[in-house]
């Protein structure tokens, strides 16, 4: 199948002379050997190409991922592996990989699909992707919070299929931003960017949670630190930034809901994994909460059967928020960078300690 077809790229373009090809390909054969996942944004791919540092294979499809059985196989022998968040980086695949493998470059900034147990206890080096994706992130957010709070979703729907009959006084009103308390879950350089473009709608107050202060970030956004209970007391917008680790697993559930107002939009641009989807469910359709929007589920895709659609109050995305061209291209071309510079055994540009 076309889509499926599994790409092998020469470092340089191969020349048509018999003694010129033979040469590219022995030169090719000791060049260090790289498998990339998927097919990724052009400014990476180019960098990766004009390297002449690696031969490397690539799974030429974006619309389909790797088969875990091709990926299993694909990897065999490689020293450097390119990722994205699809994949699921275990003992399984890297023992599949085996031992030459140094380098693992994910084209993500989060690394919940990576063990890094594993990755640690063999050696191999991490990179990944963070603060180009900021701006694309917040961005994101920023749009999804209004379409939950101002209804936009709904809004459209009942202009397109006839329900907007007479302007009427109280018809699909929401909730503003403006004199809200809107609070952060995860404070880092999202939640920053996300409270900056917000403070603009005239939001009273900002507050955040995590496992300590981060007076050096909360600066920025004369923010408070609270406890978690206080963030969901008093939070009118509450918006999800942390990462996803044992320790924020579905930490947002019925207990957080139950103590959040009737009034309040919960969103969520992090991992799916951080929210108990039963109870939000729950949450949503007894009025516990006025709404969500979510641009992360678990799983993903979110089947087109699950309950959560059904819900008006819950707008759903299909984990957009670094959607952007130039976003993804910075991303690709970052991941690329990371493995290169790996491979040299350099200090990556952005490299996660183990
Ligand atoms: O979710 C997106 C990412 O981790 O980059």
């Amino acid at each position: 199948m076309a889509l499926r077809r599994l790409q092998r790229l020469a470092v340089a373009p191969l020349s048509f002379t018999g003694g010129a090809t033979t040469q590219v390909l022995r030169e090719m054969s000791t060049l260090p050997r790289v498998y990339v996942t998927r097919q990724i944004p052009p400014e990476g791919l180019r960098i990766l190409r004009d390297s002449r540092q690696v031969q490397f294979e690539l799974w030429d499809s974006d619309d389909v991922p790797v088969p875990r059985k091709e990926l299993l196989q694909n990897v065999k022998g490689v020293d450097g592996l390119l990722c994205v968040l699809t994949e699921k980086i275990d003992a399984e695949l890297l023992d599949a990989a085996g031992p030459n493998l140094k380098v693992l470059s994910t084209m993500s900034v989060g690394f919940d699909h990576l063990s890094l147990e594993e990755l640690k206890k063999r050696g191999i080096r991490v990179g990944y992707t963070p603060e180009v994706l900021t701006d694309a992130v917040a961005e994101l957010t920023v749009a999804l919070l209004l379409a939950t709070s101002r209804r936009l979703i709904e809004a459209t729907h009942e202009a397109k299929t006839g329900g907007w009959g007479t302007w009427r006084t109280l018809w699909l009103c929401g909730y503003e931003l403006a004199n809200s308390t809107v609070g952060i879950l995860g404070l880092g350089r999202i939640g920053v960017a996300i409270a900056e473009r917000l403070a603009p709608f005239k939001v009273k107050k900002f507050i955040y949670t995590d496992v300590a202060p981060r007076p050096e970030l909360a600066k920025a956004i004369n923010a408070e630190y609270v406890s978690l209970d206080e963030l969901a007391k008093q939070s009118d917008f509450l918006s999800v930034c942390c990462a996803l680790t044992p320790e924020t697993n579905e930490i947002c559930n019925k207990d957080l809901f139950a103590k959040m107002k009737n009034t309040s939009i919960f969103i969520n641009t992090s991992r799916g994994g951080v929210v108990n989807q039963e109870d939000l469910y729950e949450a949503l359709s007894t009025g516990q909460i006025a709404g969500a929007g979510l641009d992360v589920t678990v799983p993903e895709p979110l089947p087109t059967s699950h309950p959560l659609f059904t819900l008006k109050n819950c707008v759903i995305l299909p984990h957009i928020a670094s959607a952007s061209y130039s976003t993804r291209n910075a991303m690709s071309a970052l991941a690329v960078n990371n493995l290169l510079l790996g491979l040299r055994g350099q200090p990556m540009i952005k490299e996660l300690k183990l």
